[in-house]
């Protein structure tokens, strides 16, 4: 099979227009067939039905796309670029998202099943934020002259890895490519990304991008795959330096396990969460149940720091689930292309029947479905907002990752038993709390145990915030300045200015 063009033609309320580019494996600067031949069907998750069928990657691939990397690395990047023409590059890829963001979202809303205006508001926007902070950087990236002796000149070097390889989820598929390709690029590495196989439109629609920003061939390489080939080959593969993962924590561990079973390459994790989201007695209500239901709602519940288990104190509990419930049955389920929508269909088949299970685990232990609980509508993969409440804390509903729209509102009297309860999890990714006392507020973000803590609010990321786990939640961090680090090596260089060693 040789390269193939995805022809679609978008009719909706937010967008209409016809959208065309290239797929493939992209593998320096060109797309062309998988090694194999074979293909992936591209779904769209409102119907369940195949969008488009995109040639799927091999580990033969990677092997190309490592080859096409190095190459690269050693000639028309990493140091052999000043940094200012990086920035220039990643800017120019911006500036391309900017010009292109009705199309992104709508590639977006069309295989992950978001709506089109989030994805643009949110997702894309945001996408463009962090390209552009990571521009700045590109020749911001220095080390430091150290003082040690007279005789002695003392100084590091941030220098790139090399080839970087970057994995990604589905949940935010083009988001997921900015935070990863921002920071790599900029620090003068050289990429093998491989998107999700459920949501791989986008992705393979910034691979012309990149083209046209002026990227020299083999800087970026796209190979979309299946976990287990692909992702795989890629932990364990012995000419990449550095692997970058967000997903599950499941995957996270087999990815360190292989990283350190093949050449110990250097990994950062970004995994899971089950985000406690407590409101105190004093909290103001509007401003808690509207972040509270974006919390958990927002994208479909998709997210891995969601406020999912919502703590609420005894003194307002009736009220802020009467309201929180009323907000939540409030929102539009519906065509992720329609103006109004709030909430679209789940990603994939397997992410309906995981949270449908785990909706069925919360009703066989006892917990009670205060809203929803069921699917909605009759095709594709659609789950109604969902409320539990009457839980117990071992349950299975208060402890795993949902990744759907289905919160646990659970009541407490003590401020201290909410903070041994937010803190009783294996995660530690995010946690919000929601109180006029700024000072209590701020004694909570200290104590819970977690990579972000909110005070009167939730999902708030910056690109220039860092963002990541403790405990099984992850390692390293995204975003920010610190997110630089994850892709230098440091080197220290010691000058003899005179010296003499006597034996
Ligand atoms: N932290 C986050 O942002 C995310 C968390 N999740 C969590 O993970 C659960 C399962 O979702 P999945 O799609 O199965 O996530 P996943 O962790 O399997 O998928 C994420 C990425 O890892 C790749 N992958 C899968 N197996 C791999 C392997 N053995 N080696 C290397 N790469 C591999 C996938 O192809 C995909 O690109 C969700 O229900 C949710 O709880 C899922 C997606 C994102
Ligand atoms: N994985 C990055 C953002 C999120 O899922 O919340």
């Amino acid at each position: 099979m040789s390269t193939t063009t995805f022809t679609y033609q978008f009719e909706s309320q937010t967008f209409t227009g016809n959208v065309s580019f290239p797929t493939g494996v992209f593998i320096d600067g060109k797309f062309s067939a998988g090694s194999k031949g074979t293909t992936i069907d591209v779904i769209n998750p409102s119907t369940g039905k195949v969008v488009t069928s995109i040639a799927e990657g091999t580990p033969d691939d990677v092997n190309r796309a490592v080859k096409a990397a190095k190459r690269a690395f050693d000639e028309s990047w990493g140091l052999k670029v000043p940094g200012s023409q990086r920035g220039k590059l990643l800017n120019k890829l911006a500036d391309l998202f900017e010009q292109h963001s009705d199309e992104l979202a709508a590639l977006e809303a069309l295989d992950n099943g978001k709506t089109f205006n989030w994805a643009k508001a949110a997702d894309v926007a945001a996408s463009i934020g962090v390209l552009r902070y990571y521009a700045g950087w590109a020749d911001k990236i220095h080390g430091q002259v150290i003082e040690t002796h007279e005789d002695n000149l003392a100084y590091t070097r941030h220098e790139p890895f090399g080839v970087v390889g970057q994995i990604i989820p589905w949940n935010f598929p083009v988001m997921m490519v900015s935070w990863k390709l921002g920071p790599a690029l900029a620090t003068g590495n050289t990429v093998i990304l491989k998107p999700s196989e459920f949501t791989p439109l986008s992705a393979l629609r910034v691979c012309s991008l990149i083209n046209e920003a002026g990227f020299p061939p083999g800087v970026v390489n796209v190979v979309v795959g299946y976990g287990n080939t692909v992702g795989q080959a890629i932990s364990e593969h012995l000419g990449i330096d550095k692997v970058a993962f967000t997903g599950s924590t499941l995957v996270g561990r087999k990815i360190m396990e292989a990283a350190a079973k093949s050449n110990l390459k250097n990994v950062t994790l970004e995994l899971g969460g089950k985000s406690p989201n407590i409101v105190l007695n004093d909290a103001d209500l509007d401003l808690a149940i509207n972040w509270s239901v974006h919390g958990i709602f927002w994208n479909h519940g998709q997210t891995c720091c969601a406020g999912s288990r919502i703590y609420v104190q005894s003194g307002i509990y009736d009220e802020f689930l009467r309201r929180f419930t009323e907000k939540a049955k409030s929102l539009k389920l519906g065509d992720p292309f329609a103006k109004d929508s709030y909430q679209g269909p789940q990603v994939s088949q397997i992410q309906f029947d995981r949270i449908m299970g785990l909706v069925d685990a919360g009703k066989k232990e006892g917990a009670t479905v205060h809203l929803g609980g069921e699917r909605h509508g009759n095709e594709g993969y659609w789950i109604q907002p969902t409320i539990f409440t009457d839980t117990k804390p071992d349950m299975r509903i208060v402890q795993e990752e949902i990744f759907g729209p289905v919160a646990v509102v659970i009541k407490f009297e003590d401020e201290e038993d909410a903070l041994r309860q937010a803190n009783d999890t294996l995660y530690g990714l995010a946690a919000a709390v929601f109180t006029t006392n700024l000072t209590k507020g701020i004694q909570f973000a200290h104590k819970l145990q977690a990579g972000t803590a909110w005070v009167n609010c939730v999902n708030s990321l910056q690109p220039n915030v860092p963002f990541g786990g403790y405990k099984q939640s992850g390692v390293g961090r995204e975003l920010g300045e610190y997110a630089l680090q994850n892709y230098s090596n440091i080197k220290s260089v010691h000058v003899n200015l005179g010296q003499v060693i006597q034996f």
